[in-house]
C-alpha cells in the first residue's frame, strides 16, 4: 500500500503551514548538498536528529506510543534495521504479518510525522540472533557469510527480491517517509573486506531502488577502509567517549564534502548475562550531542528505545569467551523497556531544542505499573515426561549428534539421547571435546539430574550407570553470534561426547518444539507428577491466577530460581538467569495480561534448580543491575511488608 496524500490525520499531525506546502512526489526530494556539507530536503537545508528503536523489540500494539514519544523527544527522524530472520523463517517462506508488519510500522512513523534511515541489511549485527541472517543459510555448512560466495548471494537476491519492492514507494522522493537506505553493517569490523560482495549488494539496491534514493555505509573508524564504498556515502558510528574532533577528520579521508553524519551515536550499551549492567551518563551524552550538532552534523541515538529480546531472539557476542546478551535490551537508553520517558530523555530534548522546534505540549505519563504476588507456582512434569508431546515427528536418529542446523532446529532447545552400553560403577568423566557443547548442556541419567556443560568451559561431569541407561542431553541454543568474523555459530553437539574412555555413538535428536505444547497444553489432560519429591533439572512449573483489577505493565521477579525460559499466556517473555544476573526481572507489557478476574497463565521451564518455595512475584520497577550475590543481598534486605505489600491476586498500581 503506498503512501497516501497527507490524511486528515495526519494533517492534524502537521502543522498547518507544512501540510499545504506539502510537495507532491515529483517533486519531493533527500540530497546531499555538497557544495554546502549539508543535506537538502525539498531543495531547502535540512539535518536530521534520529533515533533508533527496533519494532521486532516492540510489540505492534506499543509501536504508535513509542513513536509519539520520539517525535515529542524532537526528533525528526528513526532509524531501525530489518532482521531477514524475522521476516523469512524459512527458505522461501515469508512472514509481514502482525509485529511483523514492516510497512504497518512506516506508517506509523509517517503518522508521527517522523522521516526514516532504513538499514535491510543483510546482516544488521543489532544483538539479534545471528546479526539478522537466517540460521537455515548454516545448512550449507561451508557457505561463507557476508561474502560474494553464490550461495550467499543467491539467498540475499532472492530475500530483497521481496523486501525492497515492498519498501519502494515509501521512499521519499516516491511520497514515503523514507530518506536513506544502509547498504550492509560496520562492513569494515567483519574482516573479509570482500570489495565483490559490496558492490553485488550496491548494484542490487540500485536495481530494486532506483537512482534517487540515498545509500549510505555505516562503521566504526577502524572498519571505514574496508567497509566504504565509491558510491555509497560513508558514515560513522561513534560514542560519547570518543574523539568526535579525530573520528570526524578521519571520515572527511572518506567524505571531503557534504555533511558529516554519526549514524550511531551510543546513548547507552548492551548487556550480556554474567556481566555488569552497561550505563552511560547523563551528561557525557548529552555534551557529545551538543558538540555534534553544534558542528551542523547529522546524529542517530543509538538506541532512543531499546524494548527486548522476546523469545529466543537474542544475540551473542565472544569477548575471549562466548558472552549472550539479556533479554533486556533497555541500553539505558532515553526512553526506558518499559516506555517511559527518563532524565536522559529530557536532557536530550533540551539540547535538541537549542537547534530546532521541538513540539510542544505535554509528554504522555508512564504508563500505570502493577505489583502481584508472590504467587506459588505448582509442578507441572519433567521435560522428558512430554517428550513424545514436544516432538510428535519423533527422533532423528544417527551415529555421530547432529546439529541444531542439521535437523532444521532453529532456535531454542533439543534434546540429545543415547544409551550406555555397559555398566559405569564408579563416577567417570564426561565431557564434549573441542569446545563441542553449543552453548549449555543440562545432563540427565535416567532422568536424574547430573548438571550442566557449557560453551567455552572446560568442566567434566562425572557419571554412573547401568547398561541400557538413558543418558539424556538438553542442549540449550543461547542465541547466534550477533557480531565478530566468524558469525557461522552452528548449535548443538558439535562433537560426540566421551564418557571415560568410550565416545559415544548413536544418538537420537529430538528436536524440541516447546512454544507449541506451552500454547496449546491447556487443551491436553496433562500428567501430574507421581513422585514425592520434586525432579531436579529441566522441569515445567505453572500457575494460574485472576488479576481482580485493570492491569498494568509490571515486571517478572524470580528469586531464586535459576535458568530457564518464561511464558505468560503462551507468548514466549524471553530467558531469565537469576543466577547470573544483572538482569532479574523481565519486562512484562500489559497487554499480554487480562484484567478483571480472567484467568492468567504463566509458564515455566527451570532449567537446573527450583528454589524451595517456587514463588515469582510481579514487581513496578525493574532489576536490571544486580548479580547474584548482590542481588540475593537485595532480597534479604527487601523488608517484610514489602515482599508481601500486594495482597495475592490485587492489583496495587501506582
Ligand atoms: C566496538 C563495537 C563493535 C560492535 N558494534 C556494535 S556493538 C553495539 C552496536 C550494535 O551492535 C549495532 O548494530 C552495530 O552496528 C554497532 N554496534
Amino acid at each position: 500500500m503506498a503512501p497516501k496524500k497527507p490524511s486528515c490525520l495526519r494533517s492534524l499531525l502537521l502543522p498547518l503551514s507544512l501540510t499545504l506546502l506539502l510537495p507532491q512526489a515529483d517533486t519531493r526530494s533527500f540530497i546531499v548538498d555538497r557544495d554546502h556539507d549539508r543535506f537538502l530536503l525539498d531543495g531547502a537545508p535540512f539535518r536530521y536528529v534520529s533515533g533508533s528503536l527496533h519494532y521486532f523489540r516492540v510489540p505492534r500494539v506499543l509501536w504508535a506510543d513509542r513513536l509519539l514519544k520520539m517525535r515529542w523527544s524532537g526528533l525528526n527522524a528513526i532509524q531501525f534495521y530489518v532482521p531477514w530472520n524475522y521476516h523469512e523463517p524459512q527458505p522461501g517462506v515469508y512472514n509481514f504479518n502482525g509485529s511483523r508488519d514492516l510497512i504497518a510500522f512506516l506508517n506509523e512513523a509517517a503518522l508521527a510525522n517522523l522521516l526514516v534511515i532504513l538499514r535491510p541489511g543483510p546482516y544488521i549485527c543489532a544483538e539479534w540472533e545471528m546479526g539478522g541472517l537466517p540460521s537455515w543459510l548454516l545448512r550449507k555448512p561451508e557457505i561463507r557469510l557476508r561474502t560474494s560466495d553464490p550461495d550467499f548471494l543467491a539467498a540475499v537476491d532472492s530475500w530483497f527480491k521481496v523486501l525492497l519492492p515492498k519498501i519502494y514507494p515509501w521512499l521519499y522522493h516516491n511520497g514515503g517517509n523514507i530518506i536513506s537506505i544502509q547498504v550492509e553493517n560496520e562492513y569494515g569490523s567483519y574482516g573479509a573486506c570482500d570489495f565483490s560482495y559490496m558492490r553485488h549488494l550496491a548494484g542490487l539496491f540500485r536495481a530494486l531502488l532506483g537512482e534517487k534514493i540515498l545509500l549510505f555505509t555505516t562503521d566504526g573508524p577502524e572498519g571505514l577502509k574496508c567497509g566504504s564504498l565509491q558510491g555509497l556515502y560513508t558514515t560513522v558510528d561513534f560514542g560519547p567517549a570518543d574523539n568526535m574532533t579525530k573520528i570526524f577528520t578521519l571520515l572527511r579521508k572518506y567524505e571531503p564534502h557534504g555533511p558529516l553524519v554519526n549514524s550511531e551515536y551510543y546513548t547507552g550499551w548492551l548487556d550480556y548475562w554474567g556481566q555488569n549492567h552497561s550505563t552511560r551518563s547523563v551528561s557525557a551524552v548529552t555534551k557529545g550531542l551538543e558538540n555534534m550538532l553544534k558542528l551542523g552534523a547529522s546524529v542517530n541515538m543509538y538506541m532512543f528505545h531499546g524494548g527486548t529480546n522476546f523469545g529466543y531472539w537474542n544475540g551473542a557476542d565472544k569477548k575471549g569467551r562466548f558472552l549472550s546478551i539479556t533479554t533486556s535490551y533497555d541500553y539505558d537508553a532515553p526512553i526506558s523497556e518499559a516506555g517511559d520517558p527518563t532524565t536522559k530523555l529530557f536532557a536530550l530534548r533540551d539540547v535538541i531544542s537549542k537547534f530546532q522546534e521541538v513540539p510542544l505540549g505535554p509528554l504522555p505519563p508512564p504508563s500505570p505499573k502493577m505489583m502481584l504476588g508472590p504467587l506459588t507456582l505448582h509442578l507441572v512434569g519433567h521435560l522428558l515426561a512430554f517428550l513424545d508431546l514436544l516432538c510428535p515427528s519423533g527422533p532423528i536418529r544417527s551415529i555421530l549428534p547432529m546439529t541444531f542446523e542439521a535437523v532444521k532446529q532453529d532456535r531454542g532447545f533439543m534434546l540429545y539421547r543415547t544409551y550406555m552400553t555397559h555398566t559405569i560403577f564408579e563416577p567417570t568423566p564426561f565431557w564434549v571435546p573441542n569446545n563441542g557443547v553449543h552453548d549449555r548442556a543440562y545432563v540427565m541419567v535416567d532422568g536424574v539430574f547430573q548438571g550442566v556443560l557449557e560453551r567455552n568451559m572446560r568442566d567434566k561431569l562425572f557419571l554412573m550407570g547401568k547398561v541400557g541407561s538413558k543418558l539424556d542431553i538438553l542442549v540449550e541454543n543461547m542465541g547466534r553470534l550477533s557480531f565478530g568474523s566468524n558469525s557461522s555459530d552452528f548449535k548443538g553437539l558439535l562433537e560426540p561426547p566421551i564418557l571415560g574412555q568410550t565416545i559415544l555413538t548413536q544418538w537420537m535428536m529430538f528436536p524440541l518444539k516447546i512454544d507449541n505444547l506451552v500454547k496449546w497444553w491447556f487443551l491436553l489432560q496433562l500428567p501430574k507428577w507421581p513422585y514425592p519429591q520434586a525432579p531436579s533439572g529441566p522441569t515445567f512449573y505453572s500457575k494460574t491466577f485472576p488479576i481482580l483489577g485493570s492491569v498494568g505493565d509490571t515486571f517478572l521477579h524470580l528469586p531464586g530460581w535459576t535458568k530457564g525460559q518464561v511464558w505468560i499466556n503462551g507468548f514466549n517473555l524471553g530467558r531469565y538467569w537469576t543466577k547470573q544476573g544483572p538482569q532479574q526481572t523481565l519486562y512484562v507489557p500489559r497487554f499480554l495480561l487480562f484484567p478483571r478476574g480472567a484467568l492468567n497463565k504463566i509458564t515455566l521451564l527451570e532449567l537446573e534448580n527450583v528454589p524451595l518455595q517456587p514463588q515469582v512475584q510481579f514487581l513496578d520497577k525493574p532489576i536490571l543491575n544486580s548479580t547474584s550475590t548482590l542481588h540475593r543481598t537485595r532480597i534479604n534486605s527487601l523488608s517484610a511488608d514489602t515482599l508481601s505489600a500486594s495482597e495475592p491476586m490485587e492489583l496495587s498500581g501506582h
